[in-house]
């Protein structure tokens, strides 16, 4: 869509719903009030700052743990359908194990839930956006199968405790940033290099633990509580870099790889692993001269298990790539050398703040065809997607996040009215600035500003706040709306 055919006026069908989403460790602080126990972000940013850009932690992040009623009169203002935020597991049960429920954290939480919904915003919770409890990585972490039985103790409170008010639910945030940059490239809490093996076993793990959560909620919830239960996993779009037949099966593999890891054993026909990653996986350890594959196999039971186990696909996306077969020779084991694909960005995109993130709206557009393709049109809600700018960068009129989302929103439009997609919901990433993780407060995300210099942490609203409230309101993208206190972008 050209941006005068959005001034069409392209209405987002009726039903679609909007929304903004935060995680628990980048917004709420209180890492240690009510009760709450240590988490692997608590542990890695106090006892290894300077893996962290600015040495900054999430102690006190947002404050957002003290500001219930305020933040939701700013989401009753941006006029949102729902409000989409993590629990943190710590802040409920302290040691990681359902032995000990924390009443203090649950009561936060029953706050927040309900002041939403008296506010007539829905809540929609992630069970595990990152934050691990401490104890739990001290047994292994999420490379111990047992983690996947602790994580349905985990569920079962949280079902048990919210699930009469909150009827959608998302296991797993980002299971590839959880399990390939926490325990493969170290680019996450935990912080291990186990390249090629911690990552695989990772994501073993998680698939079942989100399998045996949903099998839970069938059986145990579902008919008394009417809800739906999801995942999310973050797709970078991978495009071939020329038109050679060797990027095309590169581009395939990138996806496959990246993403297919994790959608394919729920979404496609078939279940299982891709295809391509257990056979490149088995013959690479086999070369390597591993005893066993690197890439567990699920039985047959654990296959059907995982079948279909979601009422809806939740992706975040950000930006694209385009990819080359690999020429370089990489260290074995890795998962690059598993995956055999180099990728890049050109220059000709724009760039937002964070290194990966190059403005490619088509890259989204794409993604959503190869979903409706691949998987049959699932349901897909789009549970993140944003633009950031720099931690020093003050100013309110953020017209290249403003550019950022109406590019990115008329792309899934095209998909929904003119591919007929599937998409039911959009996420804005993120409700406000927050702590970025490795990158600390050094990249913005929001829709609000927030000073992290002031003890009160006040949120102000940016331009793109009040651009995104204009689009709920109207259903339509409107590249001349220009908001009351801000001056037009030179478009
Ligand atoms: O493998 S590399 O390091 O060479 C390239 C990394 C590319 N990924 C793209 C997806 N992004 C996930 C997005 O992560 C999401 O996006 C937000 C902004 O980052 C986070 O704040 C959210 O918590 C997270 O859910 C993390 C970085």
């Amino acid at each position: 869509l050209s941006k005068t055919q959005a001034q069409d006026g392209n209405q987002f069908p009726g039903g679609f719903r909007f929304g903004v989403a935060t995680a628990s460790y980048q917004v709420e602080g209180a890492w240690n009030e009510d009760g709450k126990g240590e988490n692997i972000w608590d542990y890695l940013t106090h006892n290894n700052p300077g893996a962290i850009d600015d040495g900054s932690n999430g102690d006190i992040a947002c404050d957002s743990y003290h500001k219930t009623a305020e933040d939701v009169e700013l989401l009753k203002d941006l006029d949102v359908d729902f409000y989409r935020f993590s629990i943190s597991w710590s802040r409920i049960l302290p040691s990681g194990h359902a032995n000990y429920i924390n009443r203090e954290g649950v009561n936060y939480y029953n706050e927040l839930i309900d002041t939403l919904i008296a506010n007539d915003i829905r809540p929609l919770i992630t069970m595990f956006h990152w934050d691990l409890p401490q104890p739990l990585q001290e047994i292994g972490g999420w490379p111990n199968p047992i983690l996947a039985d602790l994580f349905v103790d985990y569920a079962k409170v949280l079902f048990d405790e919210f699930g009469d008010r909150v009827l959608e639910w998302i296991t797993f945030n980002e299971p590839y940033q959880i399990c390939h940059q926490g325990y493969s490239e170290a680019t996450k809490a935990p912080l291990y290099a186990q390249d090629g093996i911690g990552g695989y076993l990772c994501g073993h793990t998680l698939l079942l633990a989100h399998a045996k959560t949903y099998q839970l909620y069938n059986e145990s919830y579902r008919e008394t509580q009417q809800g739906r239960v999801g995942i999310t996993v973050n797709a970078m779009w991978g495009e071939p870099a020329s038109e050679s037949e060797d990027d095309a099966t590169a581009a395939e593999n990138y996806i496959q790889f990246t993403f297919g890891w994790f959608f394919n054993p729920i979404y496609a026909s078939e279940g299982d692993y891709p295809s391509v990653m257990r056979s490149q996986i088995d013959a690479n350890s086999q070369a390597e001269g591993f005893q066993r594959s690197r890439l567990p196999s699920f039985t047959q039971e654990e296959i059907e298990l995982l079948k279909g186990s979601s009422d809806f696909l939740g992706l975040n996306h950000y930006s694209s790539y385009e990819c080359a077969r690999l020429t370089t020779d990489e260290t074995t084991p890795s998962f690059i050398n598993d995956m055999g694909v180099s990728y890049t960005q050109p220059d000709t995109w724009e760039a937002g703040a964070s290194f990966w993130l190059k403005v490619y709206p088509d890259g989204i557009r794409k993604l959503l065809n190869w979903i409706k393709t691949r998987y049959g049109n699932p349901e897909v809600m789009i549970t993140e997607n944003g633009f950031s700018y720099a931690g020093n960068e003050q100013d309110l009129q953020d017209c290249r996040r403003v550019n950022y989302y109406n590019v990115y929103l008329e792309a899934i439009l095209a998909a929904i009215v003119e591919d007929e997609c599937n998409v039911t919901a959009y996420t804005a990433w993120s409700f406000m600035d927050n702590y970025e993780w490795l990158r600390g407060y050094t990249q913005r995300f929001g829709l609000y500003y927030v000073d992290f210099t002031d003890d009160d942490r006040p949120r102000t609203p940016k331009m793109s706040s009040r651009v995104y409230s204009n689009i709920i309101s109207t259903r339509a993208i409107n590249w001349t709306y220009v908001p009351e206190g801000f001056t037009a972008c030179d478009w």
